[in-house]
């Protein structure tokens, strides 16, 4: 263990017309600095992640952190980039400066705001994360890519309608627990399995509720290292991490497969020295249904083709043997692209120090989190302990 999150913040996930990029930045940035007993002057690096590719005007973002307060100017801040995992992008790149003795005090900010544009929009600036020539032409958005994939998962492993709509209303039951989440409405299992003009097909077998949320939002994190993080009044550490990057065209992969997600738990646990069975919860990128299915093969909950099992026979449940998603995942909670894998890490250490209020895992002091770029193509796993 050689860092360890000392504090943390979290904006509401949801459509937030009256913010800012700067502005949801700044809130998040000062509120995990306090939350750690800090000061801005005592953060000695800054890391930024930050999806945005079109989804807002300025590009060149980095120094929007120092919007936030005067004391943040001349120092380092990095604007870092990895798809759907730019969150726990930013969060290793944290680490790494702290494991490097370059820093005493990282903050970690993930911020995205995307609700401003039309559907269609949206849904282009997403594919480039996904999209190349070579893996054809893609309808309907990265619903269109996952569409394809649950598509072939039917056709491997037969369908699975069943366990990908007890995978919607989970995480939509488990949201509605969640004072941050954007959707807070528990839609039941009979909802999510039938289409209806209120859950209409999105891409192949997909429907409404099987997709994550378009959302705007923030999350922030103080980093230290471990002597110093015994001496914080909050700390949860990192037992092990890993990232596994893959190729980004489908047609070089077998996609049902996720073998990056795969090599990033193995490489994690094996790092933290535990195993899948050790954790108490599972933090998971369920930016579809079917990714959430496909990931309990790929950490190793059940062998390939038996996702269904794991939420069918209510392993993943909050009471279940190992609960996935305790905080309603990116499906209730939301999905602001850079966000995402900060929140995670908020989520998780909320969960270790005792503060997740409703969503609680009672005792939990291991976990395992899992954030994804793209369709497997970036696969971040943070395994964490709470120290006190
Ligand atoms: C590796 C990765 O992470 S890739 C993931 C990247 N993220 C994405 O691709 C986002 C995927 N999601 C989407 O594109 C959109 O949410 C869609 C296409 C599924 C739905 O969007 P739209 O059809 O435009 O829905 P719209 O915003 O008009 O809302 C209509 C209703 O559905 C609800 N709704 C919208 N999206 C969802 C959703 N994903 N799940 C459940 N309900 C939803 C709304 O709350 C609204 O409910 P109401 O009528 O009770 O007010």
């Amino acid at each position: 263990m050689t860092a360890a999150i000392v504090g943390w913040a979290h904006t509401p996930f949801g459509k937030q017309d009256a913010e800012t990029v700067e502005g949801l930045i700044g809130r998040v940035a000062t509120q995990a600095i306090a939350d750690a007993g800090l000061e801005p002057g005592d953060i000695d690096e800054i890391v930024l992640g930050h999806f945005n590719a079109g989804f807002s005007a300025q590009d060149f973002t980095a120094s929007l952190v120092l919007q936030a307060d005067d004391a943040f100017r001349f120092k380092p801040a990095t604007r870092v980039e990895n798809a759907c995992a730019t969150g726990s992008a930013a969060v290793h790149q944290g680490v790494k400066a702290i494991r490097a003795g370059a820093a005493r005090f990282v903050l970690v900010v993930g911020v995205e705001q995307m609700t401003r544009l039309p559907g269609p929009e949206i849904g282009n600036i997403l594919l480039k994360a996904s999209y190349l020539p070579e893996d054809g032409a893609t309808q309907g958005g990265f619903a269109g890519v996952f569409g394809q994939i649950a598509e072939g998962y039917f056709q491997r492993w037969g369908d699975q309608s069943d366990a990908l709509a007890a995978i919607a209303a989970k995480n939509h039951q488990n949201g509605v627990a969640n004072p941050y989440a954007q959707m807070r409405k528990d839609l039941g299992f009979d909802f999510c399995r039938a289409e209806s003009d209120k859950n209409p097909f999105v891409a192949g077998p997909l429907k409404r509720t099987d997709c994550s949320l378009v959302s705007d939002g923030a999350a922030a994190l103080v980093l230290t290292d471990m002597t110093t993080a015994l001496g914080m009044k909050k700390a949860v550490a990192f037992r092990g991490l890993a990232h596994a990057q893959d190729f980004l065209p489908m047609s070089k992969r077998d996609i049902l497969k996720f073998e990056g997600c795969s090599v990033a738990w193995g490489k994690a646990l094996a790092a933290a020295g535990v195993s899948l069975s050790d954790l108490d919860f599972v933090e998971t990128h369920d930016c579809f249904t079917v990714a959430e299915l496909i990931e309990y093969e790929a950490m190793g909950l059940v062998p390939e083709g038996q996702g269904a099992r794991a939420i069918l026979e209510g392993w993943t449940t909050k009471e279940g043997k190992l609960p996935v998603n305790p905080s309603g995942g990116l499906k209730s909670k939301g999905h602001p692209i850079g966000a995402t894998g900060v929140s995670m890490h908020v989520m998780t250490s909320m969960q270790l120090t005792g503060q997740a209020g409703g969503m609680q895992i009672p005792g939990a002091e291991l976990a395992g989190i899992f954030n994804m770029g793209g369709a497997a193509v970036a696969n971040y796993v943070s395994v964490l302990q709470a120290l006190k």
